[in-house]
């Protein structure tokens, strides 16, 4: 079952690029740019991806990319996981990156922004995987410094095409960034935004309503809300469901209990995706594996939840 997932033609639509930064380029960065770690080797960072909760993981996640230094290095970084697309045929991506984790360190905005962008026009050319990035706002930090971030990102606006919110979702509602999301769709952005993840189904409500989303990453605490299920089915908005990161994250206690398979069936338009995928154990195909192991995923389901990932891009 492995190889037949592997080889489905799918779409990745949530998965954050510092997230893909393996412990083994996290150690040849760090050596390339000179800085100290505080892991003696590879085998110790790795053994603490161990998380309670997002924040947990959040903290981890700031502190590895921390290597991200030089143009090259987030050409690697990204190049490296559109390898990963390519051995597990993802024909088409559009992952998230946070410039705020880059800028506040003093890297500018351009350092990060071309070094990727020319990784995603080299895998257009070269590997045949077509890709749109997407910018997010860091929602532990103030509307403010997400109206600085969208200021540096304008004079860039032809290589990124949505906007998004991640980071700490607890306590940090969509709407306290609903001006700047306005303002962003009025430049012609899609928007999207991380909701129901830890956070209630109310947070789901504020991003479809407040923020104007196009699709909802994660979600998976709309079934906890009849109403909010029925309007997610009505108007078949997309959920970037991330079941590893789920698990590894406690949102789910067992990939047993997880409900991505029940939303499938009541006609929910959920997809499969890594989010992180260095930290949570697998990329997309690795995702796919555990619905099938742990739920009993049929090759049907998943011929239709690739699909979905295909229908939900935002992109060609
Ligand atoms: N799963 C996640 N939730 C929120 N913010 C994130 N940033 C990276 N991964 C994230
Ligand atoms: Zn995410």
């Amino acid at each position: 079952m492995y190889d037949w997932l592997n080889a489905l033609p799918k779409a990745e639509l949530h998965m954050h690029l510092e997230g893909s930064l393996e412990p083994e380029l996290l150690f040849a960065l760090a050596e390339r740019n000179k800085i100290a770690l505080p892991w003696a080797d590879v085998e110790t960072l790795r053994s603490a991806y161990a998380f309670n909760n997002l924040q947990e993981f959040l903290d981890l996640y700031y502190q590895g990319a921390d290597v991200l230094r030089t143009e090259q290095d987030f050409y690697d970084l990204t190049w490296a996981y559109l390898q990963r697309c390519k051995a597990q045929n993802v024909i088409h991506t559009e992952p998230f990156f946070d410039p705020q984790t880059h800028t506040d360190r003093g890297i500018p905005f351009e350092v990060v922004l071309r070094g990727i962008d020319q990784a995603l026009k080299d895998g257009r050319q070269q590997l045949g995987i077509s890709s749109g990035l997407i910018l997010s706002f860091l929602r532990h930090l103030s509307e403010d410094e997400a109206q600085k971030t969208l200021d540096m990102a304008l004079p860039f606006r032809d290589a990124f095409i949505a906007v998004g919110l991640d980071s700490s979702e607890k306590g940090h509602p969509p709407s306290k960034f609903q001006r700047v999301f306005d303002r962003a769709r009025s430049e012609g952005f899609v928007a999207v935004a991380h909701a129901g993840e830890e956070g209630p189904p109310e947070y789901i409500w504020e991003a479809l309503d407040l923020l104007k989303i196009k699709r909802i990453d994660h979600g998976v605490r709309a079934i906890e809300d009849e109403r909010l299920m029925q309007r997610i089915i009505d108007e078949q908005i997309p959920l970037t469901v991330c079941p590893l990161s789920n698990t590894k994250l406690c949102v789910f206690d067992h990939m047993s209990q997880h409900n991505i398979l029940d939303m499938l069936e009541r006609g929910v338009k959920v997809t499969v995706n890594s989010d992180d995928p260095a930290y949570f154990g697998g990329y997309v195909t690795e995702n796919f594996h555990a619905l099938h192991q742990h739920l009993g995923m049929t090759q049907d389901q998943a011929r239709r939840l690739a699909q979905n990932s295909l229908d939900a891009r935002l992109a060609g």
